[in-house]
């Protein structure tokens, strides 16, 4: 490519940029949050009901509905959305479903919401008929554009909305006998409002709820859409959460979309900025590029050795069970869950994984430190099978590894060397290598023995059994090396390995034997096949 300062010609981009703007810096130049690390978890609400529901091309029935719902409250969410109630009877049926058949724990608080009209706020209220307690969501937009082009509002009338539809709220929040009900409003398209208009808004309708430290109103700060860096983000919530009213008394509240692909970046920044709690979804799911993901978030806690307060020990359940009521699939790459993300497919990070995961187990170490694996897969219900799988691009930790977990082999270096060079020259031109494929591969390789019998080798007469074996005349062949691998388990075998040479040819052979004596004899059977073969090696 050549660029225009090389040709002298002026710039013509390629790309409409003169299309877009880039965002205006906040500026808190006193921000605090850069020097906090993130202590204990949030409260997580999950919105898979409704965010993640609405951004499907077929909602989930009622029973997707129902099963996502359970999965929730066995993963531990103490805050369920449910929905939007008056949006569609489906949405309705789904919310009297829970509630008439009882399935809302006593330590879980469902969550509705519902526009800011007031037919629509009263009937979302009758709807919770019989709940014990439940969060009332209302929400209006207030960015500069939705109040020109949507609403064709001035501040003054937007801010007024909202007010309208918190005395509603206020108004109906006792209504219900037996149900409690906690409110909860929130600037939709918080990031495209000016912050000190996003602060009136909000403190205009704390002074009518008038909350207090025990009885605490929700405030939601929304990334709606993601627009500028997450740092940007956390200036204006710190700002916000330096600044709104009665904040002993408000549960400041995230809910970040993923348009740049930082939710997770915005959210964690934003949490040390002085948010409590965080809407999300379970992998993400949601409109356009998505929620932020809760399970990335509490994944990221636990890796830091920080209580999630959510069970993650069966990872995939979660996501095979969210693939079945989003009909969509969860990428193999997802962090902390994809197909792939506990798998190594190069050589030298199997090498070291391999090396890692055996250095634990010499160092009885209680603390997790393996390369390349940021957590245990067995924490989250995966297991070690898949860690390490072979094509051409790996080595021979990795191959050691797989022969060591699964087949038993404990294999001195320079014969993981060997067989790698074996393995190398077979997949060079195909895919993936099952562990079963090696250990035919090893089996063909070293373990078969031609017809010559022999008495019962030991180590002094290994040599000379060698020479008969290879025919060699003057003791030209040599055993090197020998080691044993005592039996283990109930198998009653042993194996042995060793290095051995006739002129410059260096082959190693494997046995496996009732006793050691059997072990080595067979040894020296494949050291001799292999070395009067010329073998690949
Ligand atoms: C953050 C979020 O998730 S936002 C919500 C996204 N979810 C949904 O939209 C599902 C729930 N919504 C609905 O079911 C419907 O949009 C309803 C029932 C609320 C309204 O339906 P309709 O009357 O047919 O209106 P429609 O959907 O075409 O347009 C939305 C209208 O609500 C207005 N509106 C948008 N947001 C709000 C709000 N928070 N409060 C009050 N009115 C709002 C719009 O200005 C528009 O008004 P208009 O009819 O005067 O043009
Ligand atoms: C109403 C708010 C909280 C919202 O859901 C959004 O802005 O995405």
């Amino acid at each position: 490519m050549v660029y225009p300062a090389e040709t002298g010609k002026p710039e013509i981009p390629s790309m409409p940029i003169h299309k877009y703007r880039s965002y205006r810096p906040f500026m808190l130049p006193d921000r605090t949050w850069p020097d906090r690390k993130p202590q204990s978890a949030p409260i997580w609400c999950s919105v898979d009901l409704r965010d993640g529901n609405q951004a499907l091309l077929e909602p989930m029935d009622l029973d997707r509905k129902r099963t996502m719902y359970d999965l929730l409250v066995r993963l531990g969410f103490k805050e369920i959305e449910l929905g939007f109630p008056m949006s569609s009877r489906s949405d309705f049926e789904f919310t009297r479903d829970i509630i008439d058949r009882d399935a809302i724990p006593d330590d879980v608080t469902i969550q509705v919401m519902s526009p800011i009209r007031e037919e629509l706020i009263e009937d979302t209220v009758k709807a919770l008929e019989g709940a014990p307690r439940a969060v009332l969501q209302i929400f209006n937009p207030t960015s500069v554009t939705q109040r020109r082009a949507v609403f064709q509002m001035s501040r003054s009338e937007i801010k007024n909305m909202a007010l309208r539809g918190a005395e509603t709220a206020l108004r109906l929040r006792d209504s219900l006998p037996g149900t409690e009900i906690y409110l909860q409003y929130g600037t939709e398209s918080f990031t495209q409002t000016e912050p000190e208009f996003a602060l009136e808004v909000h403190n205009a309708v704390l002074d009518l709820w008038r909350p207090r430290p025990e009885e605490q109103v929700r405030v939601v700060l929304p990334s709606s859409v993601e627009c500028y860096p997450p740092h940007e983000f956390a200036d204006r919530i710190e700002w916000m959460h330096r600044n709104l009213a009665y904040r002993d008394a408000i549960t400041l509240t995230l809910h970040t979309h993923n348009d740049r692909g930082s939710a997770v970046a915005a959210t964690e920044l934003a949490l040390l900025a002085g948010a409590d709690r965080v809407e999300g979804t379970l992998f993400g799911n949601g409109e356009r590029a998505g929620n932020v993901c809760l399970i990335t978030l509490a994944m990221n806690l636990f890796s830091q050795g920080i209580d999630p307060r959510l069970d993650l020990s069966d990872i995939d359940e979660a996501r095979k069970i969210t693939e079945y009521c989003n009909r969509l699939p969860v990428s193999h790459r997802h962090p902390w869950v994809g197909e792939f993300v506990y798998t190594s497919f190069a050589g030298s990070h199997q090498d070291a994984i391999n090396k890692g995961l055996l250095d634990m187990q010499e160092n009885s170490s209680q603390v997790w430190d393996v390369p390349y694996l940021p957590v245990d897969p067995k924490d989250v219900g995966r297991d070690y099978k898949a860690l390490i799988r072979i094509n051409g691009q790996s080595g021979k930790g990795g191959i050691a590894h797989l022969m060591r977990t699964e087949h038993g082999y404990e294999m001195p270096r320079k014969l993981q060397i060997e067989f790698a060079s074996v393995v190398q020259e077979k997949v060079e031109h195909g895919g993936e290598v099952s562990s079963e494929q090696l250990s035919e591969w090893f089996s063909e390789e070293y373990l078969q023995v031609n017809g010559n019998e022999v008495e019962g080798t030991t180590e002094d007469c290994a040599n000379s059994v060698l020479d008969d074996l290879t025919g060699a005349k003057d003791a030209a062949s040599d055993v090197r090396e020998v080691c044993f691998q005592p039996p283990t388990g109930s198998s009653g075998l042993w194996v042995a390995y060793a290095e051995t040479t006739i002129g410059t040819t260096t082959r190693w052979g494997v046995g496996i034997g009732n006793s050691k004596d059997e072990s080595l004899t067979r040894c020296m059977q494949s050291a001799a096949r292999r070395l009067l073969e010329g073998s690949t090696a």
